[in-house]
Parts: C-alpha cells; structure tokens; sequence
C-alpha cells in the first residue's frame, strides 16, 4: 500500500498531533482510517505488521496469486459489495467450493472413500445438512438483531454443534458431511463450535445452501484482497506507519497518547480500535479495557484452524469435485481452488493446525491419496494464524456460551477510544463485511463527537 498525504492536513484541536489515530491496517482500520480522513480529520493508522491487510493477505503460491486469508466476498454482504461497486473492482468465480448436485463429493468413512456423484446419492447428504440448520428462523429470522429474538439466543446459547449432531439420526455418511461441514463454517472442533453461530451464518445470506456457498466460497477479488486495501488507501490518504505494534493507549479526557512498542509517542483526539479480538488485551489501555473483552481475547474465539493451499498435478476428477472426513483426518474439507492445464489448486480448511506438519508435501501427499489414490502434491502453503502475535485465530466465530458471557461487553465507545473491531458486531461478523462496516461504524461515531 501507498503511504499518504495526512502529514499535509493541520489537527484541528491545539496541542494534538492528530485528529484521529487508528489501531490496525486490516479492513476495519482501514475503513476507519480512509472515513476519517474523508471526514476531514488528520488521522495516522499504526500497523504491527510490514504490510497491510491483516487476516486478509494476497500472496504468490505456485504460480498463482492467492488468499492466505479471507478471500471470498458477494453482494448479499453489503459492506463490501459497496466498496465493490465503489472502486468498480473485478471479481472471479472459484471452479468449485459447493456441495451440490453436479458436483462429486468424495466422503472418508469407516475406513473407505465413498463417491458420490448421482442425484440419489447426494440428496440424502444435502438433506441432512439442511436439517441441521432446521431451526434457524428459531433464532436469526433477523441476523442483524440479535435483540430481536434475544431470550431465544439465551436459550440455545450453550448449545454446541457437537451436541445437535450427536442428537440426529444420521446415516454414517451424512454424519460425516454434517459434520464437517459444521466445523467448516467455525473452522473449530466440533465441541467448540456455537450451533447458533452456524445457524447465523446459515440465516445471513437467506438460509439456504445454494445462498450459503455463493456467499462464502463463489466470489472473489479478481486482483486480490489487497486490491480494495489499495484503493481505500489511495481514496483516503491517511499517514500510515507500519512495523509499528501499539503498546499503550492513555486517555487523558481531552486527548489520548499512544505509544508503541518502537518508543514512539503520537497523540490524538480520538482513537479507533481495529484489533483483533483475540490480541487486543495485549495492548495496555488506561482506562483499563472492560475485564470481560479482555477475558474474552484470552480465552479465545472459537477460529483456530488452518486454511491450506495444495498445488497437485493434473486433474485429481473429471467434474467439479469437493470431498470430506471426520475432523481427526488431516484434510477433512477440500474444495477446488483454482485449475490450470496441468495442475490444480485446492483449497483445505481444517480445525486443527497441528495435526501433521502442514509445510510438509509428503504428508499432506500421504492424507490426500486417502480419497485420491493418485494424487501427486507439487507445493503446499499455509499462514499459521493462529500462532500469529497480530492475530492469534482466524475467522471469528463465537464458541458456545458466549452470547451470555461476552456480547454486551463487545463494542463499547470508552471517553475518547472507539472500538472499530471486524470480530464484534451484528451481521457478517468475522467475515471481511463486518470488518469494513465495523470500522466504518466507529469513524461516524467519532465524527459525532469530534463534530
Ligand atoms: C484463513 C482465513 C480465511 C478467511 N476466509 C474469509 C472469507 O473467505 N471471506 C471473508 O469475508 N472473511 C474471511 N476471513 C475473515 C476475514 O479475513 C476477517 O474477518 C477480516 O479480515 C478481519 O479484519 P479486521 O480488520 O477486523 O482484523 P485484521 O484483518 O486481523 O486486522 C487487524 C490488524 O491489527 C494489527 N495489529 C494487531 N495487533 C496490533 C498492535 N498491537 N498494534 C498495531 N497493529 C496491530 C494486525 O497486524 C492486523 O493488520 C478469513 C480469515 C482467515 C484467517
């Protein structure tokens, strides 16, 4: 990304270096800092990391360039179409990603690889994962209100997608499907996945699983994520400071000094918050942050699997081809990535990051011949997110118990810091939307206090 011309603009208030000073350069601090400098504020965005970007991160792999993180986006999601729309950004279609009739779903049970490729075969594992989300309208018939049917939400709260599987009669293979489907959308094991947050994901785009797999796995940015970071940067124009981890944040009434870990001290009017929910305790903020968003990022959202990339050659099938496996198998979700003359990219979400040494070919060679007997692996790459200082997890998801716990602690405004964060929020929360609109939200709040 391109540094910027916020030095030119004067703060308004005297004795401040900024107007606003905006914590991390994902998508919610990038938002929060290109609307604020829209808003006609001097606002500087402090980075940790010698990129922009954050959990979203475009990358070479293979010959290809890719997503290490989010990278999936559609219209359903109004944030981000926005910006779509804004900056007339192109979008590609992924060859695959769907478990839908037409397509070949290759399921690992009981010691075997079963294929499915007919009608008859998939109806019933379509079925089964339609009955799993049955009780949606129970709970999200308004995904961006949790209020609305909040005693509801209370009621499920606990409720662990472990423990809805174990109570459906399911055939094996459908018991495998559903359930790695569940873990999928949590990216999580099972006994940490929030039933209600799937069923949020599930509600969001219109309850379907056409709807569902269009959303989160269809689209994505043509040149990349980093593509919207770009033109939100060149747009606004906010000073940006990489390799520049925040430490502390001391509001003083009528003005917040931040300083980061390097020794630098900048002050401002207002601050916005664009962590990650699971590191922002790692910052020491004067007021101290409310104790339960600090247990919260020590505990740890439910996000902690890994997305792999595996370059193989050839074909591995002649149509579009997904596959599954209960969550103790190293690749228990594969999807088509991307497809060239003489090899393919696929995609791999897991639960568990540790389970075999995923930097190594032969391994995920080994895991992957279970459903391709064949299957040559040229190159793999993933980002451990979860081991990251600046991310600790992936995608947020909520794990069971944490609407009860944590949700009226999120998200609240404290004297002059404001909290911008893609992790909390209603909607697409945790997803790269909730992100922009998050940051978004919190630069309009500080607009109507700073005036
Ligand atoms: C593997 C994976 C797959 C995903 N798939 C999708 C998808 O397909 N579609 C989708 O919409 N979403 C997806 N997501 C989720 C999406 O990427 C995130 O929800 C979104 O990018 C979060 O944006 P953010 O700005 O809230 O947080 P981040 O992107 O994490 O940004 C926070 C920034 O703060 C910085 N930071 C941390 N600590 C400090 C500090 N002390 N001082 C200064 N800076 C600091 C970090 O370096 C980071 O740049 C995925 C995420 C992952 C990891």
């Amino acid at each position: 990304a391109t540094a910027a011309q916020g030095t030119q603009r004067k703060a308004r208030a005297k004795g401040v270096d900024y107007d606003v000073i905006v914590l991390g350069g994902g998508f919610a601090g990038v938002t929060a800092a290109r609307d604020s400098m829209k808003n006609g504020y001097k606002t500087l965005l402090l980075e940790a990391r010698d990129r922009l970007g954050g959990r979203t991160w475009t990358k070479q792999f293979a010959g290809h360039h890719v997503e290490m993180g989010g990278t999936w986006i559609h219209w359903t999601q109004p944030f981000v179409w926005s910006e779509v729309q804004r900056y007339k950004l192109e979008v590609e279609e992924t060859p695959d990603g769907t478990i839908d009739p037409g397509a070949e779903l290759r399921v690992l049970v009981e010691g075997r690889c079963e294929v499915l490729t007919r009608t008859e075969q998939l109806m019933p594992v379509l079925g089964a994962i339609n009955k799993y989300f049955a009780d949606v309208g129970q709970y999200w018939e308004r995904p961006y209100d949790a209020a609305f049917q909040w005693n509801d939400l209370l009621k499920a709260d606990k409720l662990s997608a472990a423990q809805v599987i174990e109570k459906m009669q399911l055939t094996p293979v459908q018991r495998v499907a559903v359930e790695a489907y569940a873990a999928g959308l949590s990216h999580a094991p099972m006994e940490h996945v929030s039933y209600l947050e799937n069923n949020r994901w599930w509600a969001l785009p219109g309850s379907s699983m056409t709807a569902l797999h269009d959303s989160c796995g269809r689209y994505r940015f043509k040149h990349g994520t980093v593509n919207l970071i770009n033109s939100m940067v060149e747009d606004g124009k906010p000073e940006i400071r990489l390799s520049s981890p925040v430490k502390s944040v001391e509001d003083k009434g009528d003005h917040v000094i931040v300083t980061t870990a390097n020794g630098e001290r900048v002050t401002a009017s207002a601050v916005i918050v664009g962590l990650p929910m699971n590191v922002v305790q790692n910052v020491q903020f004067s007021p101290a942050l409310d104790p339960l968003v600090a247990e919260a990022g020590r505990e740890k959202h439910a996000g902690t699997g890994i997305k792999l990339l595996i370059r193989v050659k050839g074909q591995l099938a002649k149509t579009r081809v997904s596959t599954v496996a209960a969550e103790t198998h190293p690749l228990p979700f594969i999807a088509t990535y991307s497809q060239a003359a003489d090899h393919t990219i696929l995609v791999m979400f897991g639960p568990n990051p540790k389970l075999i040494d995923y930097t190594d070919k032969a391994a995920v060679q080994k895991a992957l011949r279970d459903y391709f007997p064949d299957a040559e692996v040229e190159a793999v790459d993933h980002h451990p997110w979860t081991d990251d200082p600046y991310a600790r997890g992936t995608w947020c998801n909520y794990k069971p118990g944490w609407f009860v716990k944590y949700y009226d602690h999120f998200q609240k405004d404290r004297g002059n810091v404001f909290f911008g964060q893609g992790d909390h929020g209603e909607g697409w929360r945790g997803f790269i939307d909730g992100a922009i609109g998050a940051g978004g939200a919190a630069a309009q709040r500080v607009k109507t206090k700073l005036g």
